[in-house]
């Protein structure tokens, strides 16, 4: 269990500045997402939690800086999966998503049979066991989208940042994929930090949005207050009607103006 929170968080690639002053608080087991628009800063914020972007202000895990963190400390705390990722081509699935379990191990240290064992696991439940031997370079997009969350997933850190994880998923894989995810968290208390682009699916599955536009924070709360038919006007410029299912679910559908 790992909870998250942000205290005036800016990221930015050299001077220019792309999220700006972003606070936020993530409880521990909790799913936000965070939505917007294209550019509007989502994947620079994953990325300065997870280190790869350099940031302004706070970061904090289970209220400690991350900034006193060690790399390895950090990677056993912080799994990442990135929107397009590069992949060691000519790595099998099993080999990639061994590289996961990299931060448990001893330096230089090999894999033991607990961590084949981990690995194992996450291929059988995201439905890759029959691609184990498989090379990176011989799968599809929707498989490589998968390998990329099988490695995260057996790093087994507490807090999961999942950029656009179901980009690329046929309906049923996206469902399953999320569905684990949701199961991780409430089995493992995993806490997630995901984008989705999807806003339907991302008030199935998250207790919390987070709207972004233009690198910054222009609205939270569950999906029902964010997601209004005004607001998805006007950060999105998009026109959308707001169903909800019998189960009391935001269904967000376009209409054509
Ligand atoms: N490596 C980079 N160097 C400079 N600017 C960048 C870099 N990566 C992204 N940006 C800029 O930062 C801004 C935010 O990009 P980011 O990828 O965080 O947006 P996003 O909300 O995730 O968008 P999308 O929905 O299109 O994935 C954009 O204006 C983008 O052009």
């Amino acid at each position: 269990m790992t909870a998250l929170a942000l205290r005036s968080v800016s990221a930015r690639y050299g001077t220019r500045v792309v999220a700006s002053s972003v606070s936020l608080d993530v409880p521990a087991g909790a799913w936000v997402a965070v939505i917007g628009p294209n550019g509007a800063g989502k994947s620079s914020l994953l990325k300065s939690i997870v280190g790869v972007v350099a940031h302004d202000g706070e970061i904090l895990l289970d209220g400690a800086p991350v900034s006193g963190l060690s790399a390895r400390e950090r990677a056993r705390a912080v799994a990442y999966a990135p929107q397009t990722p590069e992949l060691p081509e000519r790595l099998t699935v099993t080999d990639y998503v061994l590289l996961g379990r990299t931060p448990h191990l001893a330096p230089l240290a090999r894999e033991r049979r607990s961590d084949l064992a981990v690995v194992e696991q996450v291929l059988d439940r995201l439905d890759l066991s029959g691609l184990a031997g498989r090379a990176l370079r011989t799968l599809s997009g929707g498989e490589r989208q998968r390998a990329v969350l099988a490695r995260v997933l057996a790093q087994q850190a507490g807090l999961l940042l999942l950029d656009e994880p179901t980009t690329g998923l046929d309906i049923g894989h996206a469902q399953a994929l999320l569905d684990l995810v949701d199961r991780l968290r409430a089995e493992e208390g995993a806490t997630v930090v995901s984008t989705l682009h999807d806003l339907t699916l991302s008030a199935q599955y998250a207790d919390r949005l987070v709207l972004m536009d233009g690198g910054r924070v222009v609205a939270t709360g569950t999906p029902a207050e964010v997601l209004t038919r005004e607001t998805v006007r006007r950060h999105y410029a998009a026109n959308v009607e707001i169903l909800s299912t019998g189960d009391g679910n935001v269904v967000v559908t376009p209409t054509r103006g």
